[in-house]
């Protein structure tokens, strides 16, 4: 199927990596076509790795099933959740690009109020190589923007804004509620479409959904590891937001911007709330211990990478979180394990040798 002429070039196509993560069917990448195409896919296929899938024709991508890493990570394969969306973390380790976008397997193409088909794809990256700006929030939204500025009594020192780690997306359709929201608003859909995207405060968390999510992989990718989840583990769901409280305490350590708002996809399956329950009922009680550790997190001025900020999180969290449930203990030695795996595939900066990475052979 060939593309339509109206396709602009894509932009960045060399720099960026799409995740998804798929226990079902990659089949929604038909309508993604248009805008996916071009880019390099990175598929993992959670589950049974005898099952073979389908990826759709044309495209080029890498696909990763749990023998392979398990053969390519080995022990350290113990970091990458089972059986839980959080397996997109090892997608995060084997790209080599600038940017990653993940992309859930039940998330469509959305249209603005216009009716226009959105390039979802296209605005993380507008999103990602314009500044953030943290430390002062402008009322009228992304000054950057065409169309735009800083109001009135925004400080000129501040309008340089500063470098923009990640873009958070947001969904039409089916929101993503937690479970008991889900049990009470079961038919509760979203239609309302915000133009607009905002940076996220410094000092403020905020709760990262990956349906729909990019980020700069080089700044904070090492902070992106979404955990211990799903098969084995006492807790589910709660991937997206464990790697969204870690990052953002990095990113504001460290100076990088956060931005959430435009754009929108359209998010199809209302996975089943009952289910849903049994997985993140946990986290429903842990997060409000947690989200108190994550705002009076402070890390020392030494941490000036990612990595660094990381090891110094796992620290904490075996020493202030073990106290929540024995699982944090696991959970801080996985994110050691994880920053292990990632410096053992990435090259350093002195150009230490890097772990070679194959993937399946395409189906
Ligand atoms: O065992 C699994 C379950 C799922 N996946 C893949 O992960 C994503 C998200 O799965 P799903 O759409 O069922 O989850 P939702 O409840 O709709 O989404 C929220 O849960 C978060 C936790 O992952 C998710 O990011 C949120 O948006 C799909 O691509 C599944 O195929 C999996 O790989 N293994
Ligand atoms: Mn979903």
């Amino acid at each position: 199927m060939s593309l339509p002429a109206t396709v602009v070039t894509p932009p960045l196509v060399d720099q960026v990596d799409i995740v998804i993560p798929t226990i079902r069917s990659l089949d929604f990448l038909e309508q993604w076509r248009p805008f996916f195409q071009p880019y390099h896919l990175i598929i993992i296929q959670d589950g049974d790795p005898s099952i073979k899938i389908r990826v759709p024709e044309g495209y080029n991508y890498e696909l990763y099933n749990r023998n392979d890493i398990e053969r390519i990570l080995g022990s350290k394969s113990c970091c990458v959740s089972f059986k839980d969306g959080a397996c997109r973390s090892f997608g995060f380790l084997v790209s080599k690009k600038k940017y990653i976008f993940t992309i859930d397997d039940d998330c469509f193409v959305a249209k603005d109020p216009s009716g226009q088909e959105i390039n979802a794809l296209a605005q993380h990256i507008r999103n990602l190589v314009t500044p953030s700006t943290p430390f002062f929030f402008n009322t009228l939204y992304d000054p950057y923007r065409e169309g735009a500025d800083f109001v009135r009594g925004y400080p000129f020192s501040l309008r340089e804004g500063v470098t923009t780690a990640i873009s958070h997306g947001l969904w039409l359709n089916v929101p993503d509620y937690d479970a008991p929201t889900q049990l009470v608003k079961p038919r509760e859909r979203n239609i309302r479409y915000v133009d607009a995207v905002m940076t996220i405060p410094k000092g403020t968390l905020f709760p990262m959904c990956a349906m729909n999510l990019a980020f700069d992989r080089e700044l904070i990718g090492p902070a992106m590891y979404f955990g211990l989840m799903g098969d084995g583990q006492p807790i589910g769901r709660y991937d997206d937001m464990w790697a969204g409280w870690c990052a953002k305490v990095t990113c504001d350590h460290l100076g990088l911007g956060v931005k959430t708002g435009l754009p929108y996809l359209s998010h199809s399956k209302a996975s089943n709330p009952f289910v849903n329950l049994r997985k993140e009922y946990k986290g429903l009680f842990w997060q409000e211990d947690l989200i108190p550790f994550f705002l009076n997190v402070t890390l020392p001025k030494e941490c000036t990478t990612a990595q660094k900020c990381y090891i110094e999180l796992s620290k904490l969290v075996k020493e202030k979180l073990v106290a929540i449930d024995p699982y944090f203990e696991k959970l801080s030695d996985a994110m050691v394990t994880w920053i292990d795996a990632w410096n053992e595939l990435n090259p350093s900066t002195d150009g230490t040798p890097t772990g070679k990475v194959q993937p399946s052979k395409p189906k």
